[in-house]
């Protein structure tokens, strides 16, 4: 048993099409806990931050614009080993790659608007957290 905690977020295009309890509930009937939730608009600074690793990308000003073009939901999410076991549950970042019965396999409509994200290291869940959430609120 390795209790760990993860950070997810639901990205505008889920926030926009109504996913939200649909995706809440599908961690929550899978036995995970929701620790801690909010819905935010995403400031340029937070996101550049969130997706630091892709600057300089040739999709980085894109997916800047869209993960701040609507509000997002953001969560904090504790079970065992649930980094890899949401992981996981999202699928491949390519919706036509990621399996029914996974999230994006289910409702991502392309590589870029896919729905959602998850962190995939126990260190960068523990950055992605601290950018949205305070300490009391973990
Ligand atoms: N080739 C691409 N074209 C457009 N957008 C992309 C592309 N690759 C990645 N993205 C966007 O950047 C995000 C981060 O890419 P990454 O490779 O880290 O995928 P991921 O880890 O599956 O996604 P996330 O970090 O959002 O969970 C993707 O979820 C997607 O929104």
């Amino acid at each position: 048993m390795v209790m760990q905690r993860t950070f997810v977020m639901i990205k505008p295009d889920g926030v926009k099409r109504g996913l939200i309890g649909e995706i809440i509930s599908r961690f929550e009937k899978r036995g995970l806990k929701i620790v801690s939730l909010k819905m935010v608009k995403m400031s340029r600074d937070i996101a550049e931050k969130l997706y630091d690793e892709h600057k300089g990308k040739s999709f980085f000003e894109e997916l800047v614009n869209y993960v701040t073009s609507g509000p997002v939901v953001c969560m904090v999410i504790e079970g065992d080993d649930v980094v890899q076991v949401i992981r996981r549950m999202i699928g491949n970042t390519d919706p036509k790659e990621a399996p029914p019965g996974t999230i994006r396999g289910d409702y991502a409509l392309s590589k870029s608007e896919n729905v959602i994200h998850a962190s995939d290291s126990i260190e960068k869940a523990q950055r992605e957290m601290s950018l949205f959430f305070d300490k009391s609120d973990l």
